[in-house]
């Protein structure tokens, strides 16, 4: 399941972030990535330790964490402090498929990668390509979306970013270790919980919402590992 999150960030907080990472001390991407993303990894990213880097994707965490879509979608248990990457003058990441266990150099933990996520910190109109392109069973996606907005996808999907041939594509990155390992798991509580939250605005708390809400967490208790 691919997933658009409309205004995690407020413009205000993205203009904040740019100018921090305006100062900061840039990498080769590609020192962070394995033997095999190495190969088709060209772009720069803030080091995973670097003091702002901490400072700013708690930021982006926090924020992530207020909205209420990534909360379910996710269902996240552990979140691996986000990251940081700009991509200029052909700048590219090819296909592969992310490392299934990442560190947390802040936290001292591993956690497994279940869900993926961008979050866009300029507007498509300041560079040209750059899209993130997602693949799965119905075919490949194609994002590039507000500055703010953020795409969430599974871990699983082979995925790549197009060369940015004109301006600069800022974005967050992060993985989040979900309650719920499965996809298809996962998807199927988010359908269940929007259909709850709607239907509940429709018709109140009648008895079958309560039920269906029931099933729910019962559903939940089934699934997801502590
Ligand atoms: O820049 C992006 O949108 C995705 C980055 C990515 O796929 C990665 O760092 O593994
Ligand atoms: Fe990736």
């Amino acid at each position: 399941m691919l997933l658009h999150l409309p205004e995690v960030l407020t413009a205000a907080e993205v203009a904040e972030i740019r100018a921090e990472l305006e100062q900061a001390r840039w990498a080769d991407g590609a020192l962070s990535a394995g033997p095999m993303a190495q190969k088709v990894k060209q772009n720069r990213q803030l080091p995973a330790d670097a003091p702002e880097a901490k400072r700013l994707g708690e930021r982006i965490e926090a924020a992530l964490r207020r909205h209420p879509l990534f909360t379910s979608a996710a269902l996240p248990k552990l979140v691996i402090t986000p990251r940081f990457n700009a991509y200029q003058g052909g700048g590219h990441y090819g296909n592969h498929v992310d490392t299934a266990i990442h560190s947390d150099p802040f936290r001292g933990v591993i956690a497994r990668t279940d869900v993926s996520t961008t979050v866009f910190l300029n507007a498509p109109e300041e560079y040209e390509g750059g899209e993130l392109i997602i693949e799965d069973t119905y075919g490949a996606h194609e994002v590039k979306l507000a500055a703010g907005d953020a795409i969430l996808y599974p871990s699983t999907s082979l995925h790549r970013v197009e060369p940015v041939t004109e301006g600069i594509r800022l974005a967050s990155f992060l993985w989040t270790q979900s309650l719920v390992k499965d996809t298809e798991r996962r998807r199927m509580l988010f359908e269940l919980d929007m259909t709850i939250i709607r239907l509940r605005a429709q018709i109140g708390d009648t008895e079958e919402v309560v039920g269906l809400t029931a099933h729910y967490h019962n559903l939940l208790r089934q699934w997801g590992d502590l």
